[in-house]
């Protein structure tokens, strides 16, 4: 096979697939320098801010300066930001924008002076500011559209994740020039120097690589929609303002931003303050970047049951407890630990709340609402990144009551350490808040969710075909828009099976007619949910594994979840002992996409007369069970599409298809597919 159509065939989500393109590499390596030459300038001129004064309130005030100016540019030039690079040839930015910020960065050590750090942050700032938009607009034309989300992914996880290995050589230098001392006599400032140098020549060698790129198309870059910063933040505030589970989302995501920037503000004279330097000082920072990554990487997984509002909400309070502990506790290596275990936190609730907010958040202000968010956290992180300094700076040292035997005093707590836990009052307060705007589960109490979350497997997806299921309410829309997926999926070529739950078996349909007969009466509800059970046994043995086993794409009209939200919500079971006997009876088989069509019950009722023994139910049961459909999808949004069956036949029917295409890949070689 050729090297193009193994690309081709890899998965739409395959990272190593977009970086096989050789353009779209040497942009992202170009990307992956300059974001790493950017952390360790940030590392060595908040070191060199507080070198260069004597007190402690000095100290504070020159870094707070250096990490204000950084954000600053941004609030003040973020509407006209894009227009310029709207104006200027998208090749001419990213090259010279890379040349232009590692010069300046190179003239640092040279003039050696803080003011003129100050003036080469903000003025770094501002090209960044252009540059990044004419990167973002250069990507489509280097990949293909259904690799984008791929391409994105890989250049957010390189712009944060560089941040680690530059924490990694900021703290070697610093260290090596303590253990060797004379090691960079060369340099007035030694490592920090030599820190700065790299970063400028790591933007040189960027802008290099990226004029060796020949796909980068002539003329300015389209940066498209509103950049009326002041339009988007009304429009951004009215809709956040009249919603109460965005509202909870933005509190929550802008107050974790809040805390960040206080530790973020205060980590250099925090670390001096427990008797550390510049490499304890590298080390803390690295510490939270790959707290962060690795709660953004296995965080959600690790809760995967959990209802993605409330895990939000508990990932935010735990970032609020964690810091009481990091700004009592005096000790540089129990603080570090505290700090992986901060940022992961943090990334928890970093993932989950811009999934929440993708998810939750109609098509048509979606937009508008990330591009508010964007700009509530610039304003509030250049608020904080300048208060905290100048908090700590004002209330500068205090000395617990009690001596030691030479007459110190016991305890002492520096003015960063106050600040903390101010941060951490504050941000238990935003977590507790937002969980209780955004709790979906009220009524259930977190123990028995948290319990139900550890003690779930993460279930077995075929290793062939594809398997997709649709879930609602009565009348929802699930077997109309099944025969339409078939129907399209049939003339695109695929092998298609569309079954249903209960009765597409001979023993299927003994057992429909006994638990949907209201002849039946009243059985016993584990009687029913048994029933439901064994249906699900035969219909995946005898029919659903089989057609996978081929590589066939399986439909199914209704499956597991059903049982979960008729039996388990709508009858009141114990839904831990429901989903054990489903998941037993379905050998813990899941689909790889469930679509939950989703309708107010009376609504669905309306749309036909007939009532057989479960539509007959009460409102209050339909009710209940429509938010167990929902509750499921929000514990898994990479393995859900939740779609308003509210809307045209036509618009439900596109809407699938456009989620079920990327899935089709694996259907098409006859491999599995999961696409988390
Ligand atoms: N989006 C829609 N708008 C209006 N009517 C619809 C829509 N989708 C389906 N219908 C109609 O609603 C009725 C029920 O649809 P359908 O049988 O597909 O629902 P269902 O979810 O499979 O129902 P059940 O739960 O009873 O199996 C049908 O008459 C169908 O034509
Ligand atoms: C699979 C499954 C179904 N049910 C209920 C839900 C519906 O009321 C009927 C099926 O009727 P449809 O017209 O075919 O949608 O059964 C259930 O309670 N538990 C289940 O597992």
């Amino acid at each position: 096979m050729s090297a193009v159509d193994d690309l081709r065939h890899a998965p739409t989500h395959s990272l190593a697939a977009v970086l096989r393109i050789p353009d779209f590499r040497r942009l992202w390596i170009g990307l992956g320098l300059s974001s790493l030459g950017d952390w360790i300038g940030l590392l060595a001129l908040t070191a060199m801010a507080n070198a260069s004064a004597d007190s402690y309130a000095g100290k504070n005030y020159a870094i707070a300066t250096v990490l204000f100016l950084r954000v600053l540019p941004a609030l003040v030039m973020g509407p006209i930001a894009g227009y310029i690079a709207d104006k200027i040839d998208r090749r001419v930015t990213l090259i010279w924008g890379d040349y232009i910020r590692g010069v300046l960065f190179l003239t640092i050590p040279v003039v050696g002076q803080l003011w003129w750090i100050f003036v080469v942050t903000v003025l770094v700032e501002a090209v960044s500011l252009v540059w990044g938009p004419a990167k973002d607009a250069t990507v489509p034309n280097l990949v293909p559209r259904y690799r984008l989300e791929a391409a994105n992914q890989i250049s957010l996880a390189t712009t944060y994740g560089s941040a680690l290995p530059a924490a990694a050589i900021f703290t070697g230098l610093t260290l090596a020039d303590k253990l060797y001392r004379n090691l960079f006599d060369v340099f007035d400032r030694g490592p920090i120097d030599l820190a700065i140098y790299a970063n400028g020549v790591t933007f040189i060698v960027s802008g290099l690589v990226i004029a060796s790129l020949t796909t980068i198309p002539r003329g300015p870059a389209s940066v498209g929609g509103d950049t009326n910063a002041w339009r988007v933040v009304v429009d951004g505030w009215k809709y956040v303002g009249t919603t109460p589970l965005v509202r909870g989302l933005v509190i929550g995501i802008v107050g974790a931003f809040a805390a960040g920037g206080v530790v973020i503000g205060l980590a250099r004279t925090f670390v001096s303050d427990l008797g550390g330097g510049d490499p304890g000082y590298g080390v803390l920072f690295g510490t939270v970047f790959a707290g962060l990554g690795l709660g953004m990487w296995r965080g959600p997984r690790l809760l995967h049951g959990l209802s993605r509002r409330r895990l939000f909400g508990i990932a935010l309070t735990t970032t609020g407890l964690l810091l009481f502990p990091l700004a009592l506790v005096q000790q540089l290596e129990i603080v570090t630990a505290l700090t992986l275990l901060l940022g992961f936190a943090a990334g928890v609730a970093w993932i989950t709340g811009n999934t929440l907010l993708g998810l939750e958040v109609p098509d048509d202000v979606r937009g508008r609402t990330f591009a508010f968010v964007g700009s509530m956290i610039r304003l509030v992180l250049a608020l904080v990144l300048a208060a905290a300094p100048l908090v700590a700076g004002t209330i500068g040292t205090i000395d617990l009551p009690g001596e030691d035997r030479s007459g110190e005093p016991l305890l002492v707590y520096n003015g960063a350490a106050i600040t903390f836990l101010l941060a951490a009052i504050a941000m238990t307060i935003v977590g507790v808040t937002a969980y209780r705007q955004m709790d979906d589960r009220k009524g259930t109490s977190l123990v028995h969710d948290l319990r139900h979350s550890f003690s779930g497997t993460l279930g077995v997806y075929s290793a062939t075909g594809c398997f997709i299921a649709l879930e609602g309410g009565e009348g929802a829309g699930k077997s109309t828009q099944a025969k339409r997926l078939q129907e399209w999926l049939t003339a695109e070529g695929y092998d298609v099976v569309l079954t249903r739950e209960p009765g597409d078996t001979d023993v299927g349909k003994e057992l429909r007619r006994i638990v949907l007969d209201p002849a039946t009466g009243n059985i016993s509800h584990r009687t029913e949910a048994l029933l439901y059970a064994a249906d699900k046994a035969e219909h995946v043995d005898s029919v659903v594994a089989p057609a996978l086993a081929r590589g066939a794409v399986v439909i199914t009209d209704r499956y597991v979840d059903s049982t979960l939200a008729y039996q388990g919500a709508g009858r009141d079971l114990a839904d831990l002992e429901v989903e054990r006997i489903a998941r037993w009876a379905t050998a813990d088989l899941r689909p790889n996409l469930t679509v939950v069509l989703d309708l107010p019950p009376q609504h669905g009722m309306s749309r036909f007369e007939e009532r057989d023994r479960i539509e007959g139910e009460s409102v209050e049961f339909h009710e209940r069970v429509r938010d167990m459909f929902l509750q499921l999808a929000s514990g898994q949004p990479e393995h859900y599409l939740v779609v308003d069956a509210r809307a045209s036949i036509d618009d439900i029917a596109s809407e699938i298809r456009a989620r079920v295409e990327p899935l089709l890949d694996a259907a098409r070689r006859g491999t599995g597919v999961d696409p988390a």
